[in-house]
């Protein structure tokens, strides 16, 4: 018999993903560069290996495949992908259709989608998260590409996805790059909350003489309040672990130097070209490149002493940690839509701003109780920014006092709270009636005779500055 779907990438996410499709009783036909890899995991699908057909070509697998055919890519992303794409395109039919699960830059979607339209083999982007857990028991998945190839994979897409109180975590984002597009803002969102986590861990670690394990009790205890979610979860899970080596807190044996593949960096470098301002995500972003510079740190350290303090006895409670985390997701979400928002505009897309909440409620890396509240109050008023929301304002309105708190008490004895600062100095930007940008307008015109407006109307004036000449 014939395959419902084909995969080609049995990496990780690959290798997952497809068990899980054979999981909910579709035929996939596999295919990996290396053909070792695909005998190896055909061998190991134990139950589900029936409905999993090893291929050994491009040839082969499209020959397994059901017309239309369909083929998921989940290889790395860039030129692998073109490179795919272009192996495929003169084995497959127009009616035939490739995917991109993979961590593309929706801008390469947007070529290939283009590209796609004028001929040959359709073309999806489609963003999975979860990593390897949820590929293979139920990820998220942003779609992005034209309705009727999603309408065609729905059902495939569907079946495989993490469910919410029973409705599936996958949803069509818009044309092309959308998907991918909604993908990379999730994982610029990823960073941040992250990088927030990491910080209230350093406030506990340095300034507050925490071990360890009293840090993973009470992340332990966050989770069952308003920060339940998956990354506080994790972040218990991976504080409460003893290295057997040296049988200290495995946490404590982890070189600071963090990785990165790029998402967090595109999101970054899109809000850019859109004016939408993410700070904390920029926090996020900037605080691993500087963690990359662990040479320069040392340096840094010992020509300026260690930065990090330890706090006077209760200068700060665990409660305000928590409430300035609160504070903190609240104004990096509302940072994350209001992006969204922005690109929708620019790229003629009408990206579901309550559907993205759902879908990110299960199966992915942010999941949380956080965003059944922002579906919620996005769905009540879409064009709103996520913090004039009555619910979240209200949350606002509780904890920033205790944002202010931990971020001031960082600053002086010097634990470095980037994105909660960021966070912090964006919501009170943020409501300020009369900012300082009128010093901008009028530094521009001197230098630059830009021009500025006045508040009593009239735009494209310009001061008398005499220096000027
Ligand atoms: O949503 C997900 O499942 C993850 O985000 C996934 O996409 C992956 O783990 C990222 O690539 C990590 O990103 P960095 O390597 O840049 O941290």
């Amino acid at each position: 018999t014939q395959s419902d779907i084909g995969l080609i990438g049995l990496g990780t996410m690959g290798a997952m993903l497809a068990l899980n499709i054979a999981e909910q009783g579709f035929a996939i036909a596999v295919w990996n560069r290396t053909t070792d890899v695909t005998h190896r995991f055909a061998k190991t699908a134990g139950d589900l290996a029936p409905r999993i057909t090893p291929t050994d070509s491009l040839k082969g697998l499209v020959a397994a495949l059901k017309t239309p055919r369909a083929i998921i890519l989940m290889v790395p992303a860039g030129q692998a992908v073109d490179d795919q794409i272009a192996a495929l395109t003169p084995l497959l039919d127009d009616g035939d259709l490739i995917i991109d699960a993979g961590n593309a830059n929706f801008r390469d979607t947007n070529r290939r989608s283009a590209a796609a339209a004028q001929g040959g083999p359709q073309f999806m982007g489609i963003g999975v998260s979860g990593g390897e857990q949820g590929a293979r028991h139920g990820p998220s998945i942003m779609g992005g590409g034209r309705a009727q190839d999603w309408a065609r994979l729905e059902p495939v897409l569907h079946a495989i996805a993490a469910k919410y109180q029973g409705t599936p975590c996958a949803t069509w984002m818009g044309e092309a790059g959308a998907g991918h597009f909604v993908k990379a803002v999730h994982n610029g969102i990823e960073y941040a909350d992250m990088q927030m986590i990491a910080e209230v861990y350093g406030v506990m670690r340095d300034g507050m003489a925490m071990p360890a394990p009293a840090i993973s009790a009470v992340l332990d205890g966050w989770n069952a309040g308003p920060l339940q979610s998956y990354l506080i979860e994790i972040s218990a899970a991976v504080t409460a672990v003893t290295d057997a080596k040296t049988n200290a807190p495995l946490i404590d044996i982890i070189l600071d130097r963090a990785g990165q593949k790029g998402t967090g960096r595109w999101t970054v470098i899109e809000a850019q070209h859109l004016s939408a301002p993410i700070p904390v995500i920029e926090a996020a972003v900037m605080a691993r490149n500087t963690s990359a510079r662990l040479d320069e740190r040392l340096r840094g350290q010992a020509a300026f002493g260690a930065a990090p303090q330890p706090l006077p006895p209760s200068t700060l409670e665990v409660a305000d940690l928590e409430a300035a985390m609160i504070a903190g997701k609240i104004l990096c979400y509302a940072q994350g839509f209001a992006l969204i928002t922005a690109a929708s505009t620019e790229f003629g897309w009408a990206l579901p701003l309550p559907d993205i909440a759902k879908v990110w409620r299960e199966g992915c890396i942010i999941r949380s109780s956080m965003l059944n509240d922002m579906a919620t109050a996005l769905a009540d008023d879409p064009a709103r920014n996520l913090m004039l929301a009555p619910f979240f304002a209200d949350h606002l309105k509780n904890t920033h006092h205790a944002l202010r708190k931990v971020v001031a008490t960082a600053a002086l004895h010097g634990l470095p709270v980037p994105a909660l600062a960021s966070g912090l100095a964006w919501f009170d930007m943020m409501r300020t009636g009369r900012s300082t940008a009128n010093m901008i307008q009028a530094q521009r015109d001197f230098f630059g005779a830009h021009g500025f407006e006045r508040l009593d109307g009239g735009a494209d004036h310009h001061g008398p500055w005499a220096m000027n000449g």
